[in-house]
């Protein structure tokens, strides 16, 4: 069984434990189920936009541990504050050391920007939990989900007024899964069934993404030159975490490389 494999078959009990803990009527009752959410695809298609996505994630499967000493509030305000286009963060215990509080604490310090939420999402019940939590965007991932559960969670999800972020990571997976019911359309990186990384991924996917989508590239970036060079290719949303969590303040590393960021339209 490879990683992914792993990390939906512990998804699935947690969420029939989920799902017995909280009936998905009382997830519609939480206060941030009616709040009107930050559109993270208006953001990255502004021409002022940094494109940055910065993620909280404190370990990861393929690195580890990488920062437990820091507190999701603190990091993701200044993540904001140093121009941030949107925030993601990760939901998941077992794997990655996040939960809903690091969730619902990202919201409570920045009203207004977009947050993902970061997660395995294989149920309905996962996308009112991102709703109730006071996400903006849900994730999914066509490592692991059919083109009809694509289809099918994506118009869930959009009819709850939440942004879709497919992810793909070879054209297999991109031709199988484009539909309507999509926002944005990220290129992973990082394989994760073997953990290799290559912005080549990226470079080598962009052309075939429709234009209607905000086309975002994740994982393994950390230099200002790939982030050039990623945009110059069609990208607007970078996905970054490791680079700048494994940092003592996260959100100078993120200060930093905006403060080198100079995107120019050819
Ligand atoms: O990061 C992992 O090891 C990983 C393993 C298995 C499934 C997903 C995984 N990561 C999720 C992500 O896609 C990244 O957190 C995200 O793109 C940011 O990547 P990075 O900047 O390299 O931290």
């Amino acid at each position: 069984m490879n990683i992914l494999e792993k990390i939906v078959l512990h998804k699935r009990k947690e969420i029939s434990q989920a799902k017995a803990n909280i009936a998905a009527r009382e997830l519609e009752l939480f206060p941030a189920f009616s709040r009107t959410g930050n559109s993270l695809s208006g953001q990255l298609r502004k021409e002022n936009s940094t494109g940055i996505i910065a993620e909280f994630k404190r370990k990861s499967p393929s690195k580890g541990t990488i920062n437990d000493r820091v507190q999701v509030e603190e990091v993701t305000l200044a993540y904001a504050q140093a121009g941030a286009a949107g925030l993601s963060v990760l939901t998941d215990e077992e794997f990655f050391g996040g939960d809903a509080d690091d969730l619902k604490l990202a919201r409570k310090s920045n009203p207004q920007t977009p947050i993902l939420r970061k997660d395995f999402i294989v149920d309905e019940y996962q996308i009112l939990e991102a709703k109730a939590w006071g996400a903006d965007v849900i994730l999914l991932i066509a490592a692991c989900l059919s083109p009809e559960e694509i289809k099918h969670l994506g118009q869930f999800a959009q009819s709850l007024n939440l942004e879709v972020l497919l992810e793909v990571h070879d054209q297999e997976e991109l031709e199988r899964s484009l539909n309507p019911y999509l926002n944005l359309v990220g290129v992973n990186n990082r394989d994760l069934k073997t953990f290799q990384v290559s912005v080549d991924t990226s470079l080598q996917l962009v052309e075939q993404i429709p234009n209607e989508f905000v086309k975002v590239s994740e994982s393994g970036l950390s230099s200002v030159e790939t982030i050039h060079q990623l945009y110059a290719a069609g990208y607007r949303g970078f996905l970054i975490g490791e680079n700048f969590m494994k940092t003592p303040v996260p959100g100078n590393a993120l200060a930093d490389l905006v403060g080198g960021l100079q995107y120019v339209t050819l």
